[in-house]
């Protein structure tokens, strides 16, 4: 079992992190936190009216405070947002606060992931292909150094998905404890 009574999801759109992050938590029976659901049910509006209201800088604001907040509860799954990483403090709270699980997929599963998918601002214009590829260039480095595993979450089904990491969670764990 995990070490850190949390366990924190990070990782581009589309990755799972809201619907494997679910799963993850009804297996090991602790309650579920969705950062963007609870910036919704704060704020009373979708991410999408607050992008469309305050822009991205009033966005982040939000989820900082809301982070800094939801990292605090012990225990529980979060998952995060996408974006939740370009904050320094962000990172720190998170590295430092509970176990950090790393959900990637490539852009190319992004997109077919995301086909139909009209709730996210920063892909509502343009070129979602270039925008994604964009946001892996400058998200990557983030999501190594803050992510304590990663996973490749790239498999075309949610049920997979979700015992693969908590088949690689269970083996780091272990390893870990075998070498305290
Ligand atoms: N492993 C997977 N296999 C197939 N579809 C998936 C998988 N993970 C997520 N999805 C689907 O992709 C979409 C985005 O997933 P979501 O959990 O919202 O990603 P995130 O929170 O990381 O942005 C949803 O429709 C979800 O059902
Ligand atoms: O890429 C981003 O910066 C964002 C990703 C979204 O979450 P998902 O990762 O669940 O799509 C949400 O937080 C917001 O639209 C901003
Ligand atoms: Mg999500």
């Amino acid at each position: 079992m995990n070490p850190a009574r949390n366990l924190f999801l990070i990782g581009p759109t589309g990755a799972g992190k809201t619907t494997v992050g679910r799963r993850l938590a009804g297996h090991y029976g602790l309650p579920f936190v969705d950062l963007d659901q609870e910036i919704e049910r704060h704020c009373g509006v979708s991410v999408a009216t607050i992008f469309e209201l305050e822009g991205e800088t009033g966005f982040r604001r939000r989820e900082r405070a809301l982070l800094d907040a939801c990292t605090q509860r012990a225990p529980v799954v979060l998952a995060t947002g996408a974006g939740a990483v370009l904050d320094a403090a962000n990172r720190r709270h998170l590295a430092e606060r509970g176990f950090v699980l790393w959900l990637d997929v490539d852009v190319e599963r992004q997109l077919e992931r995301l086909a139909h998918d009209r709730h996210r601002p920063l892909l509502a214009a343009g070129d979602r292909r270039a925008r994604l590829a964009a946001m892996a260039e400058a998200r990557t480095p983030l999501y190594r150094e803050t992510a304590d595993l990663a996973v490749a979450a790239g498999e075309a089904d949610v049920a997979a998905t979700a015992a693969h990491c908590i088949e690689l969670l269970e083996r780091h764990w272990q390893r870990a404890s075998v070498a305290a």
